[in-house]
């Protein structure tokens, strides 16, 4: 099966609510949409959101990426032949990592549509369910306390919590939701980079005398500040995962040589698609370290590989923050992956199994 044509889309898919953290507000997911037309009629779909202030992609620089540097290696190519046909997109251009995401996931697609099988049987297999958590925006208390009891009436036993605005209103912050929520779900804190090292000791050090127990606490401090990073896991009783910290394989193990956090937050945009994601699991795996699969606010398109990966790799991918679906007002998206708030549940159509995309601009 030959890839003959690689076209481009806009999705737009409006939240219930505002999405808040310390480094960005979104009020709609807004995906570039690929899809890979192959000689058969088939077409393979992949996604990715502009995230500037996390990756640096733009929509203008993804669209420029892949019309410019990435099509050309893609078009004409032999979809059989994936291990050339990835290698060509990652050597495409330096970074652009949201552009070869989405690029990478519709190869992915349109691979495992090629051997008629589900991505996840091709990726390693496994149980074709997986539970998510929910991300709860940073605000004020009250607002947040809120939302967290909203998310528990919608069936989700585990929240993440964003924080990263002002340490002592954070602490605060999880006080009052661990108070309202007791026992009924567990707490991830997310700072997306918003503390310092020592304050990230001192905000945790508090929560952990006060009695607040935390499945983790994601990215404390900036992403370049490894060091930071393990002064924090160092001193602190919670797991303390990377997020910005770590894009692909090559920080993966230089985090994991300086021992700098316990876990290690996989997105697909981070890596620049499948390949270096299964490179981070192995490298982890290898390691004894554990990772959780996360997401942009990203359409269900390119969520659904992220929720492949994290099936196949269960024997890694221990914790799941896939809950960009769940967060918008409708799914766009017909057919494959179902996203019914906390369950995310494969289909075993060949692919990804999307059928039809609502709403698509073609660019
Ligand atoms: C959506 C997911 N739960 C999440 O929080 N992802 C990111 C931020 C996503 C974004 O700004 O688009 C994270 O920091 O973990
Ligand atoms: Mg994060």
């Amino acid at each position: 099966m030959k890839i003959v044509d690689l076209r481009l889309g806009m999705l737009r898919a409006p939240l219930r609510t505002p999405f808040k953290t310390a480094l960005r507000t979104v009020n709609a997911v807004e995906d570039l949409v690929v899809m890979l037309h192959a000689d058969d009629g088939r077409i393979g779909y992949g996604s990715a959101p502009a995230t500037a202030v996390i990756t640096g992609d733009t929509h203008g620089s993804m669209r420029e990426a892949i019309a410019r540097y990435i099509a050309p290696r893609v078009i004409g190519q032999d979809i059989a032949d994936l291990r050339h046909l990835l290698g060509g997109i990652q050597g495409a251009i330096e970074r652009n990592g949201n552009a070869k995401a989405a690029v990478e996931i519709a190869v992915h697609d349109l691979w495992a549509q090629h051997y008629d099988a589900p991505l996840y049987r091709l990726l390693g297999g496994g149980t074709p369910v997986i539970r998510t958590d929910l991300t709860i925006s940073v605000d004020t208390i009250e607002t947040m306390v809120a939302d967290a009891l909203t998310a528990i009436d919608r069936g989700f036993d585990a929240l993440k919590i964003k924080l990263g605005k002002d340490i002592d209103v954070d602490i605060e912050r999880v006080r009052a939701i661990h108070d309202a929520v007791g026992d009924r779900a567990s707490l991830r804190l997310d700072a997306n980079q918003g503390w310092s090292a020592k304050e990230a000791v001192r905000a945790l050090h508090a929560l952990e005398n006060a009695g607040v127990r935390l499945d983790l606490v994601e990215q404390p401090v900036k992403a370049h500040d490894i060091d930071g990073l393990r002064y924090v896991t160092e001193r602190v009783a919670t797991p303390v995962m990377a997020d910005e910290s770590v894009f692909g394989p090559r920080e993966a193990l230089a985090l994991i040589q300086r021992r700098a956090a316990d876990i290690i937050n996989i997105k697909l945009t981070k890596s620049g698609g499948l390949s270096n994601a299964l490179r981070i699991a192995d490298l982890a795996a290898l390691h004894g370290v554990e990772c959780m699969i996360g997401c942009m606010l990203e359409s269900s398109i390119g969520v659904a590989a992220a929720a492949h990966l994290a099936v196949a790799r269960a024997d890694v991918i221990t914790r799941v923050d896939l809950d960009a679906p769940s967060l918008c007002v409708d799914d766009p998206v017909d057919g494959g992956t179902r996203f019914d708030a906390s369950t995310i549940t494969l289909s075993d159509a060949p692919g990804l199994g999307i059928r039809r995309i609502h709403g698509l601009e073609a660019l």
